[in-house]
């Protein structure tokens, strides 16, 4: 997997990094959803420059400029719920591409910590020789985006595969690199420590999903 890791040089992606873990600031659940949609469109701009371009002629009102555009077909794929403000915050960017969603959710089946992945609602185009980003804000332990890969996987084949993550453990990305192609660009906007005994990432900043959205039953 090739792990493009894009917070290590200070820059404006940091301050929003570091609001949305703020216990204080992320109570703003309308700030929250923001600054993922931000770091969502600071990320876009960094994994652009990876992707292929084609010659263009601009014609402007004083001449012709030679320039170049975007090439490859890009579709958009989101892991509900928390991944909808970082999937904004990518369209900002990504004017023609798709969208697909797909839904992941944490299941206790004993009422203790054990949990399994349940994979249930998908609504995606075809993918087949485009560039798929895969997006969620959180790697935990890695289990959502594998379960939501095979799912997707089972019957199309893309010509690249982006996978894009706000905070990340060392225990997810060993995950995504025991079960994922080894061609898969891994974007990672910080690494955390790792994570606790409910599994949550550490520091981490929470649930991404009840902070943008709200608690669930
Ligand atoms: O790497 P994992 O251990 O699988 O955990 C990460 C998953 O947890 C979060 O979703 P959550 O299950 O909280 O759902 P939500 O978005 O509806 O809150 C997050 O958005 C990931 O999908
Ligand atoms: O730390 C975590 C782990 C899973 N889901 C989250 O929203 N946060
Ligand atoms: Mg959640």
């Amino acid at each position: 997997m090739h792990i493009h890791y894009i917070s290590e040089n200070n820059s404006i992606l940091n301050h929003f990094l570091s609001q949305i873990r703020d216990v204080t600031i992320q109570k703003d659940s309308m700030r929250f959803r923001k600054n993922i949609e931000r770091i969502g469109e600071v990320m876009a701009y960094e994994l652009s420059k990876i992707l292929t371009y084609k010659e263009i002629d601009v014609q402007t009102p004083l001449g012709i400029k030679k320039t170049t555009a975007l090439e490859d077909n890009v579709v958009l794929c989101s892991i509900l719920r928390a991944g909808l403000a970082l999937h904004t915050g990518f369209m900002n960017f990504f004017d023609d591409a798709e969208n697909g969603f797909v839904s992941a959710m944490r299941f206790h089946p004993n009422n203790d910590d054990y949990f399994e992945i349940k994979v249930e609602y998908q609504a995606a185009p075809s993918f087949e020789n485009k560039n798929l980003i895969l997006i969620d804000p959180m790697l935990a332990t890695g289990q959502s985006l594998v379960a939501v890969f095979q799912k997707l996987m089972s019957e199309e084949t893309p010509k690249e595969i982006h996978i894009a993550v706000v905070i990340a453990t060392p225990e997810g990305i060993e995950y995504l690199e025991n079960n994922l192609p080894d061609n898969c660009h891994l974007w990672v906007a910080a690494l955390d420590e790792g994570l606790n005994a409910k599994n949550y990432i550490v520091p981490g900043l929470g649930d991404a999903g009840d902070l943008a959205y709200g608690s669930k039953l």
